[in-house]
């Protein structure tokens, strides 16, 4: 009998690098021979990630929802897919930012999946200044969230360690260590790491990632039977109940009551663009986002940079544009994700754009 493929879950708030992460371990196992297959999760409904993956990587996409609620019914049987149709070594699932492992676990450890999969890791990246800033006022779901992502992984990388100082670095390695004893922290820049990590994880007979990525959670049992308990499948359930029915040694995860539904506040607005564009004009509307726009993306062309097609990204207040040729007709569109952010404000300055100055 064929051995169960490999799963590693890619988990970390927006914009911490974890498409960044995707794109080398895909590097690393194609320049092995074997073939990696993904399922990428999107909150808006065009998969600007997905376009830096290579064609020949299989690649499924769950788009407009977060696996880990509105569509999490379905991360089953499209990993079934998956499998059936290619046969791949081994299978990245990256998260949409704002979801909560825990969820995911059940979705990948369902008992009619065992024999066809197996879950060999959570690796959580976590953008070091963006937890910095969180921590410095830790309130809010947010940083919940980030938490809990730090608190089911089985892996961390604690990424863009290249826009914090050293001594916030040794601070934010003892925060994540309370959060998480046992996940090996690996301090990075642009997910940078030795890639054969992924051979010992992958390995048979090495210990399964999934139990410890369960405790880690602090639940201390097989995810599905926590959901059970929990009663995680009901989307966006108030979770508030004050736990003394769930009191099965886990406090910790109820403490933040809401968080294993806390990302329905989450606002993604996607604009497509009728044509090319001023470069000047767009860079200065990204310099004018307001805080609470925290993630952005998209594939733009510029009226003043001739034909070339751009990829933007845009991560705290960090942009960065990347020349890219498509192979296909790609749109030109730009999403935007953040909490409580006035829409018809951001679409608005987004149209005038189109239009010539007077
Ligand atoms: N300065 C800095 N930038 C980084 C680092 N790692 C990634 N980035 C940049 O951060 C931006 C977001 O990176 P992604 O890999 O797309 O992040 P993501 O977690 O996949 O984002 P979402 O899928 O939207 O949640 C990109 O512009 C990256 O080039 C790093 O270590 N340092």
């Amino acid at each position: 009998m064929k051995s169960a493929v490999p799963v590693h879950i890619l988990s970390g708030f927006l914009g911490s690098g974890k498409t960044t992460l995707l794109t080398r371990a895909l590097d690393y196992y194609k320049a092995k021979d074997e073939r990696p297959a993904v399922l990428m999760n999107e909150l808006g409904d065009v998969n600007l990630d997905g376009m830096l993956v290579g064609d020949e990587v299989p690649m499924t996409e769950m788009l407009s929802g977060c696996i880990c609620c509105t569509i999490r019914g379905d991360l089953g049987m499209e990993l079934k897919e998956l499998v059936d149709e290619h046969r791949p070594d081994v299978i990245f699932v990256e998260c949409t930012g704002a979801a909560n492992p825990i969820e995911i676990l059940d979705g990948v450890t369902d008992a009619s999946l065992l024999t066809l999969l197996e879950l060999r890791s959570v690796i959580t990246v976590v953008d070091a200044a963006h937890l910095l800033e969180r921590a410095s006022n830790p309130k809010g779901k947010t940083y919940r969230l980030m938490k809990d992502q730090i608190r089911c992984a089985t892996v961390i990388l604690l990424n863009k360690s290249d826009l914090v100082k050293p001594e916030e670095l040794e601070g934010l390695e003892r925060s994540i260590r309370e959060l998480n004893a046992v996940a090996p922290i690996h301090v990075t820049v642009r997910c940078e790491i030795d890639y054969t990590m992924f051979d010992r994880l992958d390995a048979t007979g090495s210990a399964p990632a999934a139990a410890p990525a369960i405790r880690a959670c602090g639940c201390g049992e097989s995810a599905s039977s926590h959901a059970a308990d929990c009663d995680h499948s009901h989307a966006h359930a108030d979770h508030s109940a004050e736990g003394g029915e769930h009191d099965h040694g886990h406090e910790h995860a109820h403490e933040d009551a809401a968080m294993h539904h806390s990302h329905e506040h989450v606002m993604v607005h996607t604009h497509y663009f009728q044509g090319p564009i001023d470069s000047e004009r767009f860079e200065e509307l990204i310099g004018r986002l307001p805080r609470e726009v925290y993630r952005a993306k998209g594939i733009l062309r510029f009226k003043d940079t001739g034909a070339s097609t751009f990829m933007f990204q845009y991560a705290y207040r960090e942009a960065d544009f990347m020349k890219i040729n498509p192979q296909a007709d790609v749109p030109n569109v730009a999403v935007f994700i953040g909490e409580h952010f006035d829409k018809h404000m951001l679409a608005s300055s987004l149209q005038e754009l189109e239009r010539e100055p007077s």
